[in-house]
């Protein structure tokens, strides 16, 4: 992909709770996010995975001023936040939209769908929202007008993530942060709702922050990966690079994970040992040695930094693994049924 600056950056984006009640904290904050820089390119969709509890929400709300950082900065077209109070958020929430994990949670049960996906221009003011316009809206993702005089209990999984799609569609983001948007859903339906991110892309530009940890979604959609372990960045790069090739014992062990029918692709490397340790509890030195099959000495007490490789990659790991060959590139777009 051609280098463009980014739409949006986050440079060492940090977010800590009051550690009250947690006695290993000693009255120090928990924190949740640690120094996570992050950049999204316009047109681009990056992938935020990890583990259930590695901070991909978190990451996805502090972006848009839903958690509060607690250090670090963000930047718009190279321009950074002065700040983080709701102010300086609000502009930049006027370009991006977030899509909640469960999208009929964020709907008003009594609003009807067509209401719902014109609440977003009435309160921005831009757009139109005469039902010809708002037919065509739903029509955009694929929801019959019919759907629009329903109410949000009466459409299937699939239909309802349309609808939230629609919405925030409604007043055209440059981004959409798109918390586990396949979650629940089944796969013939996870296809569509992927095919249909990629036409947004494809007619607005619209740049994606996807948080998954689904890999078949990663697999089908990403321009760019980011791996987090306990709320910091263990490794990103271009999908077909770490999906191909993950240097990181980590990214191994979550490509790992993943059923494959194929003989030839099955796991070369031993297992990751033992439960993910508490953010409470982190461990010294890097903080993934106490599952890590490739840990020396080294690990359990020096940090390793997150370093700069060709091509684009990035991996904070003191033995990472070789380059591999031969495992088939990614596909693109996903069968639907
Ligand atoms: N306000 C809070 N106070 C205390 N702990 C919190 C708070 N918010 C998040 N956490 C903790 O921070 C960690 C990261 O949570 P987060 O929901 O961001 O992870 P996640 O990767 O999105 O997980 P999942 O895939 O399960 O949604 C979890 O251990 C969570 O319990």
């Amino acid at each position: 992909m051609r280098k463009q600056p980014a739409l949006i950056e986050a440079d060492g984006l940090s977010v800590a709770v009051p550690g009250r009640g947690l006695p290993f904290l000693r009255g120090a904050p928990l924190s949740i996010l640690a120094e996570v820089s992050l950049a999204v390119r316009p047109g681009e969709i990056v992938c935020l995975i990890g583990e259930s509890g590695s901070g991909k929400t978190t990451f996805g709300r502090a972006l848009l001023g839903l958690v509060r950082p607690s250090s670090g900065s963000i930047a718009v077209d190279g321009v950074a936040l002065p700040d983080f109070s709701a102010r300086s958020f609000r502009a930049l929430r006027r370009q991006a939209a977030l899509l909640f994990q469960d999208p009929v949670s964020s709907f008003n049960p009594r609003q009807r769908i067509g209401a719902m996906m014109a609440e977003p221009r009435h309160i921005a003011g831009v757009g139109s929202t005469r039902l010809a316009d708002i037919v065509a809206l739903a029509g955009q993702v694929g929801l019959a007008e019919r759907f629009l005089a329903r109410f949000p209990h009466a459409l299937s999984g699939g239909q309802a993530r349309r609808a939230a799609v629609a919405r925030a569609l409604s007043v055209t983001p440059r981004l959409i942060v798109a918390d586990e948007p396949t979650a629940g859903l089944d796969v013939s339906v996870q296809g569509g709702v992927l095919n249909l991110f990629l036409d947004i892309r494809e007619q607005h530009d619209t740049a994606f922050l996807l948080i998954t940890h689904n890999l078949s979604v990663v697999r089908h959609i990403a321009d760019r990966i980011v791996i987090l372990y306990l709320g910091r960045v263990v490794e990103s790069g271009r999908a077909g690079d770490v999906l191909r090739s993950p240097r990181h014992p980590y990214t191994r062990a979550l490509l790992d994970s993943e059923p494959v029918p194929d003989p030839a692709r099955r796991r070369a490397e031993p297992p990751v040992i033992g439960e993910v340790p508490s953010i409470a509890r982190r461990p010294t030195g890097c903080e993934f040695h106490t599952r890590c099959p490739r840990a020396q000495p080294r690990c359990r007490s020096e940090a390793p930094v997150l370093l700069d490789e060709p091509g684009e990659r990035q991996v904070a790991c003191h033995f990472p693994l070789p380059e591999a060959v031969n495992i088939p590139a990614p596909g693109r777009r996903m069968a639907q049924s």
